[in-house]
């Protein structure tokens, strides 16, 4: 055991490695094997994540100060809160808020070392296998893969926790009981200390099987993903990764239709979509009248059909409620989701204008014409689709509130006016 070498690094490995400690035996082997391997000279540190959910919190971060000290390794100890009422459960919560300390801690390109192991991977595909995973989620965990701005790299995971065992007894480690255990999931308890035990009894190399399963699964993976891309790519809107054809979605075969509605989710960076979002998409989105305003919404994100195009989009509003501004042109107006308002020629409006999004009701003065317009009626006729409705800033007479402009696409004629070339369609534009 003690001429245990690391599987090599991630393909940047030159910045430096930090490693997640827990005190646990896991993490307790990885930290004496990284400090005492060929990579310590590029940089070694070590983060220990507080919950202070536990009363023996504040004796794990004393024991892995003391761990660290002995081997003159940095470490950073980070308190979090952890939100009780995110909806996770306290060990999800728990999960995510340690994730998101590791990442914001991460320097560039740095690598950030977890001690999961092959129990650990056997685990987690049986797990999902028992969810109905795909092929991407029975691909279980990867032993490297980017992570924020570097990296994510499990050295021990073709290694069976027994092996850690006789590694720390062989050292003379000292750990303590794995807080992981007692803050994993029931269910991830539930396997490893009932069903594991009868299956490897059976089955002694069921945990191996396991995780090759998974390898083989995660190789099955990639090369779908490819195809997947494919598919994706030709169905995107060529100017809007939010949105794709129906007409091309309907083309493919079922699964890839499935697998594509997924990795667009997924490229968006919205929840992963359920699995029956695909079918229920399929029958009741697509054919919907049009009236039905028809949208499937699943953990804070909506896909939305309109017309021949779906549209994918988190439902916060773009605009908080009541938003407002008077603004007067000659200096660019931030909106609420970060883009910039600025008026071409930066002489500014003759009288301030009011900025707020649609409330409904609204009529536009339009150019050329004499009396002024429904702009429901008129955003519908340029076939401006919902989605871009909502991001609509819309310049206002500030007494009137009769709309003066909406977006980039329909001119208000007394902004016009003020123009330098009085037939540009973009006298003020979203930057
Ligand atoms: N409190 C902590 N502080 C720092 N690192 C930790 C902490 N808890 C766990 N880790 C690191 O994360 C690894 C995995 O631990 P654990 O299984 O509890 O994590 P997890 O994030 O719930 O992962 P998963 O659910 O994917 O198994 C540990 O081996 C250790 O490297």
């Amino acid at each position: 055991m003690s001429g245990w070498t690391l599987p090599p690094p991630p393909p940047a490995a030159s910045v430096g490695v930090l490693i997640g400690l827990s005190g646990g035996l896991d993490s307790t082997v990885l930290l004496h094997l990284l400090a005492h391997s060929p990579l310590r000279p590029n940089g070694l540190r070590a983060i220990h994540v507080h919950h202070g959910l536990h009363p023996d919190a504040d004796a794990w971060a004393a024991h892995c100060e003391s761990l660290c000290a002995a081997l003159d390794v940095p470490l950073t100890i980070v308190r979090i809160e952890v939100d009780r009422a995110s909806g996770l459960g306290l060990e999800g919560a728990a999960r995510e808020s340690r994730h998101a300390a590791f990442k914001s801690e991460l320097r560039d390109g740095e690598i950030l070392a977890l001690a999961h192991h092959r129990d650990d991977q056997a685990e987690t595909f049986l797990l999902r296998a028992l969810r109905g995973s795909g092929t991407k989620g029975l691909s279980s965990m990867q032993s490297w893969r980017r992570h924020g701005y570097g990296w994510l790299w499990r050295p021990l995971l073709a290694q069976p926790r027994e092996a850690l065992r006789e590694y720390a007894i062989a050292h003379d480690l000292i750990w303590i009981e794995d807080p992981s255990n007692a803050s994993n999931d029931p269910d991830r308890n539930f396997l490893r200390n009932r069903v594991m035990p009868v299956l490897q009894e059976r089955w002694p190399q069921a945990s191996t099987s396991f995780a090759r399963s998974a390898a083989l699964i995660a190789e099955a993976h990639d090369i779908l993903s490819a195809s997947d891309m494919n598919d994706l790519d030709r169905i995107t809107h060529h100017d809007d990764s939010r949105t794709i054809h129906i007409a091309g979605l309907m083309h493919l075969p079922a699964p890839r239709r499935a697998r594509a509605l997924q990795l667009w989710a997924h490229r968006l960076g919205l929840p992963p979509l359920p699995g029956s979002a695909p079918a229920r998409i399929e029958k009741e989105i697509i054919p919907a009248s049009k009236d039905a305003e028809p949208r499937f919404c699943w953990s804070g994100a909506c896909i939305e059909r309109w017309n021949q195009l779906l549209h994918a989009d988190r439902q916060s509003p773009v605009f908080p409620r009541g938003w407002a501004r008077i603004w007067d042109g000659c200096t660019p107006l931030r909106l609420p989701e970060g883009s910039l308002l600025s008026l071409d020629g930066g002489e500014g409006f003759k009288s301030p204008v009011l900025v707020r999004a649609r409330l409904g009701g609204e009529r536009i003065n339009l150019h050329f014409r004499t009396h002024s317009h429904a702009l429901k009626k008129v955003l519908q006729e340029h076939r401006i689709p919902p989605w871009e409705r909502r991001r609509l800033p819309l310049l206002l007479d500030p007494d009137s509130e009769t709309v003066l402009a909406a977006g980039h696409r329909i001119i208000g004629r007394d902004l016009e006016r003020r123009l330098v070339d009085p037939r540009a369609r973009l006298d003020w534009q979203l930057a």
